[in-house]
């Protein structure tokens, strides 16, 4: 099957053919087919001498070519190119007087990671870089800085990150000569966060590889949010690009509530203007979810039945079947509402109910999105049930309770389960329950959207189906992870003279379907973070409304000291999220016999 627009890997791009100046006629579709796919463009921008000039040629997957014109400076390629794209108009010969290869060589990425001795630092920020890298995505000047307290040379930094570095099970070539050169590109600087003196001296050495060339850079901030600010701080003061683009990729948790999220963003906005601040939600980084839209969007059979006519209710789920585990200190402060149900579930809920956007642009799709928790009422206590879960012993092992954890007090009440229903006060999803489940320790490790349709009306085959009509309901069910699949669930005649129905799955299994591996999150993140797109980043105008759903809840939760409904280690969790989605006449559809 062809593969349809856009480019899923820089390195596909990496060699391409010649282009001479083309003609509009040509290309005036395939510029228009650029412009609305241009997030999904990872298409490599290869640069051409042509008549003493240079000529920006992008090719397609499917093979189209299309040109751009001249390039504003010091942005990034897919700045340039799209600023190339929205000046071309019908009528216009394609003429093409850039000179990208100037600019590119001009111009360098400095990628710090503060916070870099820390787990997500070596769990998944230098491991995406790498795969960017190996990819050849990352531009061709850049540099990598770990920054943190820990004291360690560049060669003690070498060695820590080596350890978590793979390489793509579909892609071994070279593998290990591509890991020496990326290892060779990253350095490290010990300092304080809150110290402009330390920030000043990694200015210094940033310069220094720059090499007078225009420095866009970037911080990825990987410390606990108490020192967010002071990170920002310094790092604003005494490490900005001088003459290029400075960014801050900021990690959750936001805030703890409306009050401190607030609060935490008008301390960033003292330092940082909004278009700098790159609020991280991986979850929005997950490539199923990134596939939302256009599973929705680009299949007629989907987009008219998203709507309360056709669709019962939405189950966002997601599941680890492990406990705290070492973040325990953290996760205290925090409890899994905080932890996955604002953020990760949230997001995804905004993203499959909004309305279509005006383009894919990330204003007008995070405008929507905004609209979509704007139009929801925020979750009362009896919309909720939380959990904790207790030590469990199976097959002679013993899993420990929540609260058995050293950094974790004794007694603590925070949730590790929760469930609730939401609903969207709008006309498209009026009275339609939005089921969330979220909990650590639970039988299975999942996350997954499940969209459970309206029964037939009259159906004909009622007695062939039997009383539960909920058997019969067809199931759209979109596996985020792990094994990867999107299936329908329909009804069926089973093959014989007989006639009897059955449920059965038209599925798409992404391993069965695509052969290459699917890219982490963060690398897809970190990526449009360098190139300035900020579609899968949180809006502070997002967040406020995210906070607003939730914090009412968690503040009658604690102060009312709600004790959570303890479930084994290892279970299915708590039989009260069973309760409330049958109060809503919902039946959860990881549960049963077929999932
Ligand atoms: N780990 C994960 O899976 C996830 C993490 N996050 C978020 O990412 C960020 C980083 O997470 P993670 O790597 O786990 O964090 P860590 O606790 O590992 O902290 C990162 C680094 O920050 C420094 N640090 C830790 N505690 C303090 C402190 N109290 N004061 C000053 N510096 C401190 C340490 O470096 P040094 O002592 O060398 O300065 C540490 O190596 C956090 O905001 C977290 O909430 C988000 C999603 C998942
Ligand atoms: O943000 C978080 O996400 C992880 C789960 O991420 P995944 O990509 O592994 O599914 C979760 O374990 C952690 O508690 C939370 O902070």
């Amino acid at each position: 099957m062809a593969t349809l627009y856009s480019a899923q890997s820089c390195r596909a791009y990496s060699s391409l053919p010649s282009s001479s100046s083309l003609s509009s006629s040509s290309m005036v579709g395939q510029l228009q087919r650029i412009a609305v796919s241009k997030r999904f463009l990872r298409a490599k921008i290869s640069l051409q001498s042509q008549t003493g000039s240079h000529h920006n040629v992008v090719r397609m997957q499917d093979g189209a070519v299309a040109t751009t014109v001249t390039p504003v400076e010091n942005k990034t390629p897919l700045n340039k190119l799209k600023e190339g794209l929205t000046s071309v108009s019908s009528s216009e010969e394609l003429k093409v007087a850039a000179s990208f290869d100037d600019n590119e060589n001009e111009s360098s990425v400095s990628i710090t990671v503060v916070g870099a001795s820390g787990d997500l630092a070596k769990k998944k920020i230098f491991p995406a870089l790498f795969a960017l890298y190996y990819e050849d995505c990352l531009p061709k000047h850049f540099t990598v800085y770990g920054y943190a307290r820990s004291k360690m040379t560049d060669a003690e930094l070498r060695n820590m990150v080596s350890k978590t570095l793979t390489c793509r099970i579909d892609k071994r070539e070279n593998c290990g000569e591509k890991m020496e050169e990326f290892l060779k590109r990253c350095f490290y600087h010990s300092g304080q966060y809150d110290s402009e003196k330390n920030f000043a001296e990694l200015d210094k050495k940033l310069k220094e590889h720059e090499a007078g060339r225009v420095s866009n850079r970037l911080f990825y901030l990987s410390i606990p949010p108490n020192i967010f600010i002071d990170a920002v701080k310094c790092a604003s003061l005494s490490a900005s690009s001088g003459n290029g683009w400075t960014r801050v990729i900021v990690e959750k948790p936001f805030g703890r509530d409306s009050e401190s999220s607030a609060a935490l963003t008008k301390s960033l906005k003292q330092y940082l203007e909004e278009d700098q601040i790159f609020r991280i939600d991986h979850y929005l980084g997950k490539e199923l979810v990134e596939n939302l839209s256009v599973l929705r969007f680009s299949n007629l059979i989907f987009e008219p039945l998203w709507s309360r006519q056709y669709i019962r209710n939405v189950q966002l789920i997601f599941s680890e079947d492990f406990g705290t585990e070492g973040r325990g200190g953290y996760f205290d402060n925090y409890g899994i509402i905080r932890d996955i149900m604002q953020n990760h579930l949230l997001q995804i809920l905004a993203l499959f109910a909004m309305e279509t956007p005006v383009s894919l642009d990330a204003e007008d799709i995070r405008n929507e999105k905004v609209k979509v928790l704007r139009s929801m009422r925020p979750l009362q206590l009896e919309d909720v049930v939380i959990g904790q879960y207790k030590s469990h012993t199976k097959g002679g092992i013993t899993y420990p309770a929540y609260t058995d954890d050293k950094t974790v007090p004794k007694g603590s009440l925070t949730p590790t389960f929760a469930a609730a229903a939401l609903f969207i006060n709008n006309a498209r999803w009026d009275g339609v329950p939005f089921l969330m489940k979220a909990g650590k320790a639970l039988h299975t490790k999942r996350a997954e959207i499940r969209v459970q349709f309206r029964h037939v009306p009259g159906n004909l085959y009622n007695r062939n189906i039997g009383t539960d009509l909920d058997r019969a309901t067809n199931e759209l069910v979109i596996r985020v992870q792990p094994d990867e699949a999107i299936y329908l669930k329909i009804n069926n005649k089973v093959p014989g003279l007989g006639m009897r129905l059955d449920r059965s799955n038209l599925n798409l299994h992404y391993a069965a379907r695509y052969s290459k591996e699917i890219p982490d999150a963060y690398e897809r993140l970190l990526l449009d973070a360098i190139e300035g797109e900020r579609r899968l980043f949180i809006r502070s105008d997002e967040l406020d409304a995210a906070w607003s759903l939730f914090t009412p809840l968690l503040k009658e939760l604690e102060e009312k000291k709600i004790i959570p409904e303890y479930y084994p280690h290892g279970s299915r969790g708590p039989v009260g999220a069973h309760y409330l989605a049958a109060r809503y006449n919902v039946r959860w559809g990881d549960v049963g016999l077929e999932q």
